[in-house]
């Protein structure tokens, strides 16, 4: 067995920015089928390697590319350019709600969201109890998911997700809109998932998480790579960026 969880090698991804030069219904008809664009890069042969058994931060500014990224691994998005191969069963949590239907219940998205991530159904009956009791939202269990909180998805999301079993867990910002007990909770089910092997990979803008939870990291910026490696060097090179105005 390897001791690599995700290898990514010289992925790129673009994405296409529309212009519209002039707005008017007959300049749409004038110019036909024909539209102006411009390719971005929101990533840029970007390559690194995720140990198996690490928690492993992705850091970077706003817009660097870190959940482009994470779609990349969880295959909503297709790379360009480059490979993405991973050893062992992934689930992800990317955005809030994501993966659910707005007019199910919370009960009904459990099953929904649990197949969605290769749950069978009977699994998901034998784990239905224990997925609603960490979610921590019995009482609005069948309540459709449309009047929940964002941090009530999120906790029902990460619930799910982790019920899977994952070898590999990814996680967007998402827990930032959980409660401070729910990501106390989240922490220790890291640390847990760590101490059985289980790779974590978490986007975070707080250094404190990053540094306190994961033992590696890479850095992003404007979709290229800057560092990957051990947490406490990388981040102290991110923050160094941000002293000089990166
Ligand atoms: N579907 C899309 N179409 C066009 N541009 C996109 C799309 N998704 C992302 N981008 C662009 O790609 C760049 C990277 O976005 P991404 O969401 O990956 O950044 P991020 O590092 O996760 O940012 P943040 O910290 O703000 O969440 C941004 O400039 C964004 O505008």
């Amino acid at each position: 067995m390897t001791d690599i969880a995700v290898n990514i090698t010289d992925v790129s991804k673009k994405f296409r920015l529309y212009h519209e030069r002039n707005q008017t219904l007959k300049a749409a008809i004038m110019r036909g089928r024909t539209s102006v664009h411009e390719d971005f890069w929101a990533l840029n042969d970007v390559s690194f390697d995720v140990p198996r058994g690490s928690t492993f931060g992705l850091i970077g500014s706003n817009g660097s590319g870190k959940s482009t990224l994470l779609k990349c691994l969880a295959k909503i998005y297709t790379p360009d350019r480059g490979s993405i191969t991973h050893n062992g069963k992934m689930a992800a949590l990317l955005e809030v709600g994501s993966g659910f239907h707005h007019e199910l219940s919370g009960r009904e998205n459990i099953y929904l969201n649990g197949s969605i991530l290769g749950m069978s159904k009977k699994e998901i009956d034998r784990k239905y109890d224990e997925i609603v009791e960490f979610s921590g939202v019995e009482r609005f269990i069948d309540q459709p998911v449309k009047n929940y909180s964002s941090g009530m998805y999120v906790r029902l999301g990460f619930s799910v997700a982790i019920h899977v079993e994952p070898d590999i867990l990814v996680v967007d910002e998402v827990l930032a809109v959980g409660d401070a007990e729910f990501q106390e909770k989240c922490f220790k089910k890291f640390r847990d998932l760590k101490t059985n092997g289980k790779t974590v990979i978490l986007v975070s803008h707080a250094m404190s998480t990053v540094l306190d939870m994961c033992d590696h990291a890479a850095w992003l910026s404007k979709g290229e790579l800057m560092m990957a490696g051990p947490v406490k060097e990388t981040v102290d090179a991110y923050k160094s960026s941000l002293n000089l105005g990166e």
